[in-house]
């Protein structure tokens, strides 16, 4: 099994600055960028002095939300790349949550047909998912990462210092990505979830709950690099996930991925009940428990349809249907489960009806 190995290199440091200068000396002199977004650009990175007018590191900053991650924004960074004397050889830092690693990640490996990019993921739901494993993408035609490539990062730096600023919202967005490694590879992972206390956070702990959430990310990612086959449990809760934050854009109510995972993971648990026979007291627990965390998105019988439309873009159909992923039991993953129009509209009634 398996098209890829893994490329990039995982480092769990505080020290950033030092780390970072490594990376810096091994590329041509003036031929390392920076990418950022506006809110961590004011918050970390002009503070930090290898950031600073001395150094020769150009910076593009992109604004911040999930609504920058766009064909003009990527345009923008191959601008800069392009008028700066960006080349083959060059580096680009990716530093930001998932919205400016997809993007620069993106930009990074389409200029010039594919340059050098380090990821610097600053939220929790980009270091334990979106920095990790080489997705790279934008939205268009109000379809999520609906253009994009598959190109790993030369490695990831995670520092979880960056996670003292984030709000509640973002941490728990973050969470939803663990809950679904948990979900789908170790009931272990989940155990140690459920315990944390998210409230008042251990920081020392969650540097370890997170090593662990990446762990389970790279495991599928070093034996599917691709999505051909078994990396597509990390789409688990994806298929429905996408299409409600997909619709909750179009409808002006803006939802965070996470969000929208946690509620794509309910009806897809109500998909694995019906298919595949997921054990009802699990699926009653964890929603139960999915809800008290993240609330629902109200839904509306009207919008069942468009739902399904925008579920038809996803990724992981072939030949006109609509594949999910789906769980037998927590841990274990059945790919590739077609499911009927019929069937999707009852899983949504039920969504609904919570
Ligand atoms: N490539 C992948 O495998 C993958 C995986 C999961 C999600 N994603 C994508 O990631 C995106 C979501 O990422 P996200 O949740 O990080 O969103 P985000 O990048 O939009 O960041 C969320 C918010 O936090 C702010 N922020 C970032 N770092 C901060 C910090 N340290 N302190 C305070 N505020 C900070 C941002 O300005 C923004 O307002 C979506 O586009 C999703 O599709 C990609
Ligand atoms: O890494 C993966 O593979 C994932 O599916 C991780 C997801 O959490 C992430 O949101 C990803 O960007 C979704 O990809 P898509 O192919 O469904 O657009
Ligand atoms: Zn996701």
């Amino acid at each position: 099994m398996g098209n890829s190995k893994i490329y990039s290199k995982i480092i769990y440091s505080r020290a950033l600055e030092q780390e970072l200068q490594t990376f810096v000396e091994a590329y041509p002199k003036g031929k390392v960028f920076l990418a950022t977004e506006e809110t961590v650009d004011q918050l970390w990175v002009s503070k930090l002095d290898i950031f600073c007018e001395k150094n020769t590191i150009r910076k593009v900053v992109i604004p911040a939300g999930e609504n920058n991650k766009k064909i003009e924004s990527v345009a923008k960074i191959w601008e800069f790349l392009s008028n700066n004397g960006g080349d083959r050889k060059s580096l680009l830092i990716n530093i930001g949550g998932g919205m400016l690693t997809d993007l620069a990640g993106f930009a990074a490996c389409s200029f010039k047909r594919g340059i050098d990019f380090l990821n610097i993921p600053t939220t929790l739901l980009s270091q334990v998912d979106a920095s990790v494993g080489g997705k790279t993408g934008i939205n268009f035609g109000g379809l999520k990462n609906e253009v994009g490539a598959f190109k790993e990062p030369v490695a990831v730096i995670i520092n979880t210092d960056f996670l003292k600023t984030i709000d509640r919202q973002n941490f728990i967005s973050g969470y939803a990505e663990m809950i679904k490694h948990g979900l789908i590879y170790s009931p272990k992972h989940l155990a140690e979830l459920k315990d944390f206390d998210f409230e008042n956070i251990d920081y020392d702990l969650l540097q370890e709950i997170i090593r662990h959430s990446v762990n389970v990310k790279e495991y599928f990612v070093a034996n599917d690099l691709t999505e051909q086959n078994i990396r597509k449990a990390l789409n688990l809760g994806h298929t429905v996930g996408h299409a409600f934050e997909s619709m909750a854009m179009e409808q002006s109510r803006p939802i965070l991925h996470g969000y929208a995972v946690a509620y794509g993971v309910i009806a897809e648990l109500f998909l694995s009940v019906k298919k595949c026979g997921f054990p009802e007291t699990d699926f009653a627990e964890l929603t139960k428990w999915m809800l008290d965390i993240y609330g629902k998105i109200e839904i509306e019988e009207t919008d069942f349809e468009r739902l399904f439309q925008l579920m038809t873009h996803d990724k992981k159909n072939e030949s006109g249907k609509i594949n999910f992923t789906l769980l037998p039991e927590i841990g274990e993953i059945a790919i590739n489960q077609n499911c009927e129009k019929e069937l999707i509209f009852e899983a949504l009634h039920y969504y609904k009806s919570l």
